[in-house]
């Protein structure tokens, strides 16, 4: 966005993104009912609990996704609408049946969660470029430690569920560790990046090292003592983690980039 904000294209944008990933994640619980049911975890969600019906929640998916991709087609622009979609795909049709095959579920899943702020910029700007990948690149990196822990915490839960996460095949949790402290050191130049590409003041770059370095921190010990603490501390870091990445986003951007 340039200096003056256009606030209802952000509505637009906001509420059309809500609706299709609402689409997207009500797909994903229909077709995962019966494992669903089985962890502890997510039992007393609305299908498998019997509160909502299957048809009631498909019918619901259906007309809140075209929805919210005719606003996001009309209100801002074919390119978000586009992504919107193909993202609802690659979620509900491409990532949930991987889930229960195979542990690269997790990275397919991580490029679902970064696609919404390319989905915001290409709302905003039209086009996505190199200076877009900034933020999808911290999303997609924050989720494999973020999903690795609550994958190792919740091992035997996802094991009972029929869910293949990569602490399936990992008892002991040393992969599954290494796995998270990879992806926070990728997240280490972002910041600086973002900086240098003129996207955001060097306060930005600043605080996200500081941060960045406080959630490898907490990898790091999860590597070096993979145990349910360790993983809750990382996964707690990992929620503090991304809010105050986009608060200091948003005060410390750089308008018309
Ligand atoms: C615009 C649009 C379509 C946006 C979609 C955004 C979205 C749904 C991101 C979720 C990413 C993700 C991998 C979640 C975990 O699902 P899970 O099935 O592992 O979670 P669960 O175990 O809690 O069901």
């Amino acid at each position: 966005s340039g200096s003056i904000v256009d606030i209802a294209g952000l509505c637009y944008t906001c509420t059309g993104t809500m609706m299709v990933a609402a689409s997207a994640n009500t797909l994903n619980q229909v077709f995962e009912i019966k494992n669903d049911a089985k962890m502890r975890r997510t039992m007393r969600r609305p299908l498998p609990s019997g509160r909502i019906s299957p048809v009631h929640a498909a019918m619901w998916a259906t007309s809140v996704g075209a929805a919210g991709t005719t606003l996001l087609a009309c209100k801002a622009n074919y390119l978000a609408a586009g992504l919107a979609a193909s993202n609802l795909i690659l979620y509900a049709f491409v990532y949930t049946p991987l889930k229960q095959i195979h542990h690269v579920n997790t990275w397919v899943g991580a490029v679902v969660g970064a696609i919404p702020p390319l989905l915001g910029w290409a709302a905003a700007a039209s086009e996505v470029s190199l200076n877009s990948m900034i933020l999808p690149a911290a999303l997609y990196f924050w989720q494999l430690p973020h999903f690795m822990a609550l994958a190792y915490l919740c091992r035997d839960d996802y094991i009972a569920g029929g869910y293949r996460m990569l602490s399936f095949a990992d008892p002991s949790g040393k992969r599954t560790a290494w796995v998270s402290l990879r992806n926070c050191l990728y997240m280490l130049p972002l910041g600086l990046l973002a900086y240098n590409w003129g996207l955001t003041s060097g306060w930005f770059s600043f605080e996200a090292s500081l941060l960045t370095t406080g959630l490898t921190i907490g990898a790091s010990s999860f590597v070096l003592d993979p145990t349910h603490k360790s993983a809750r501390r990382m996964f707690h870091g990992s929620l503090l983690y991304l809010p105050a990445l986009m608060a200091g986003l948003i005060l410390h951007r750089l308008p018309n980039q």
